[in-house]
């Protein structure tokens, strides 16, 4: 049973992930290596976490042609992380092949990582998804069309604004896998996030996991603001699977 809150480690200096990771310590943690760390520390940072001792979600948003995906799924299924992700707008042959990979790359006796597509990106808005991306459905449709694509393309969930989580459920099932970044406690600057929520809302709305940076690794105490999080989010939550 890992913790439900997402701790996400996006540093590019050693010394101020180390210096989070002594704040909490004590916490039993789901950390998350995304582009940031990984470009810079790599396979060893990844292994060093799980040494610790903490479930880990590598998040590369992996989008490119099928091969290339499920070759480089097969790489990083050895890593032994938890959580993976891709674009779900890769479309459906990639998202197959990712799972194919990470099939393929798990030794025999291990559980493969669990696979989740990002929907449309938190940062995205309504206005860009029609003006930039000329996308004619509304947010709310796009990023349920595209958990039913990953849905049947056999990816265990998706990730999406907390805000979309009741029409994925209804649209995919409960026991689909909901991950929400864009979470910001009370008072704190939603910077290039566009749909953001609450911890409290997010899981009244019945978000799976939370996905939190910056309203704890820019917090002069982050200790203070997981365990606020923690106490916002319900302390008792937790995921069955
Ligand atoms: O896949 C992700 O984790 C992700 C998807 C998304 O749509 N939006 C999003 O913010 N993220 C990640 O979630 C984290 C959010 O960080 P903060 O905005 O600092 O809480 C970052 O590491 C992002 O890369």
């Amino acid at each position: 049973m890992e913790p439900s809150i997402i701790l996400a480690l996006d540093f590019s200096k050693r010394q101020e992930l180390d210096h989070l990771l002594s704040a909490v310590k004590d916490e039993e943690l789901f950390v998350k290596v995304g582009m940031e760390a990984f470009y810079l520390y790599g396979p060893k940072l990844v292994d060093e976490l799980k040494q610790r001792g903490h479930s880990v979600f590598l998040d590369l948003k992996l989008h490119d042609i099928p091969n290339t995906v499920n070759k480089a799924m097969r790489g990083l299924a050895g890593l032994g992380v938890d959580l993976i992700n891709v674009h779900a707008s890769g479309g459906s042959r990639m998202m197959a092949a990712a799972i194919e990979g990470l099939e393929a790359g798990t030794s025999a006796g291990e559980k493969r990582p669990m696979c989740i597509g990002v929907t449309q990106l938190t940062s995205t808005s309504e206005e860009m998804l029609r003006k930039e991306l000329q996308i004619s459905l509304n947010m709310k449709d796009s990023v349920v069309t595209l958990a039913n694509l990953a849905k049947n393309s056999g990816l265990d969930g998706v990730v999406s604004s907390a805000l979309e989580v009741p029409m994925i459920k209804d649209a995919c099932g409960d026991e689909f896998l909901t991950v929400t970044p864009g979470i910001r406690l009370e008072g704190d600057l939603a910077g290039d996030q566009n749909r953001v929520c609450s911890p409290t809302k997010a899981r009244a709305l019945g978000s799976d996991y939370i996905v939190v940076g910056r309203s704890i690794t820019a917090s002069p105490d982050p200790l203070a603001a997981y365990v606020k999080l923690k106490t916002e989010w319900g302390m008792t939550h937790e995921i069955h699977r």
